[in-house]
């Protein structure tokens, strides 16, 4: 039985409850349940804090996990990253007082807080600049104005936190950071590969739609052009032996571009269409 960590808490947890639903697993009846066992699929699932999750896997008392980057490399847990998820996505930097500081060496001395103190420890002592680290639980924006440091490092998403409270990011990118599996040293079996290419089947049918239309015979060329696909469009004959019809996987953030452009190379009835689940 594969047994996996998944985030009972945070940003995090309720699109990795989504993904393995998707993909089929079993998902939580009882919210508040530690753990769900999936007889039909072999694996059992764990509901942990995101930040315990590396810890867990790391030992090996679990095969994989979800969590992110930053908390992986906070733990400086030996798990290892095997694929990332493509949500959660964050950076992690420094801020301050808008003018206070401009690079990483002006944070020489100073009270610097944050809750991954393993991450930005290792990053200062890696650049060679000593600082105070002071240890908080969350909400470390509040840390400045409340007097308990001078500068902060925090993860940062739209930059909205760190704005309301007149605070700047400066000095360079500590991570990017995003959802990621990690599996343990030791894991390496063939239901760990089921679960990731059906996680990854999950992220194409998220990434990806089905465009469908039919062109000139003459066109095709450029047409499909527009639409290569992955290893190549589909190519149906039409009533009219003129005519073709094709199918293809494109980018869901290009679609309306796509269609524009098959328009104007002489396609017609045009269709797009969700994809439900994929094995690429
Ligand atoms: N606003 C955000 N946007 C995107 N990802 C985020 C955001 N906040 C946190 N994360 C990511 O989510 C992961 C877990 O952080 P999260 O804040 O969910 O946990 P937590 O702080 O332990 O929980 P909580 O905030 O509910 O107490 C980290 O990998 C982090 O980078
Ligand atoms: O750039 P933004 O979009 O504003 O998002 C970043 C904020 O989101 C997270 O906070 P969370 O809500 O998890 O609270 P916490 O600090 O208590 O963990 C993170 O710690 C930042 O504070
Ligand atoms: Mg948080």
């Amino acid at each position: 039985m594969l047994r996996v960590a998944v985030p009972n808490k945070g940003s995090l947890s309720e699109i990795a409850s989504e993904m393995l639903l998707e993909a089929g697993y079993v998902g939580r009846r009882d919210p508040r349940a530690l753990n769900v066992r999936d007889d039909r699929n072999g694996v059992e699932f764990f509901y942990l804090r995101p930040r315990d999750i590396a810890t867990y896997v790391g030992s090996g008392a679990l095969d994989v996990g979800i969590t992110g980057r930053d908390l992986l490399l906070d733990s400086q847990s030996p798990a290892v990253e095997i694929a990332s998820l493509d949500f959660g996505k964050s950076t992690f930097r420094f801020a301050g007082i808008p003018g206070r500081f401009t690079e990483l060496a002006d944070l020489r001395g100073v009270r610097v807080a944050t809750s991954y103190a393993g991450l930005v420890g290792t990053f200062l002592e890696r650049h060679g600049v000593q600082a105070e680290l002071v240890s908080l639980d969350g909400a470390v924006e509040s840390a400045i104005n409340l007097g308990v440091a001078d500068a902060i490092a925090d993860v940062v998403s739209t930059g909205s936190t760190l704005r309301a409270q007149g605070l700047e990011i400066f000095g360079p990118v500590i991570l990017d950071s995003d959802a990621v599996l990690i599996s343990s040293p030791s894991a390496a079996n063939d239901s760990v590969e089921t679960l990731q290419r059906r996680l990854h089947g999950v992220m194409v049918a998220r990434q990806f739609v089905l465009i469908d239309y039919d062109v000139p015979v003459r066109l095709l060329e450029s047409a499909t052009r527009v639409t290569p696909g992955i290893e190549s469009p589909t190519v149906s004959p039409l009533h009219d032996p003129d005519w073709v019809a094709v199918r293809s996987m494109v980018r869901r953030a290009d679609t309306n571009q796509v269609m524009d452009e098959l328009y104007a190379v002489g396609a017609r009835a045009i269709l797009v269409s969700t994809i439900h689940a994929a094995r690429i």
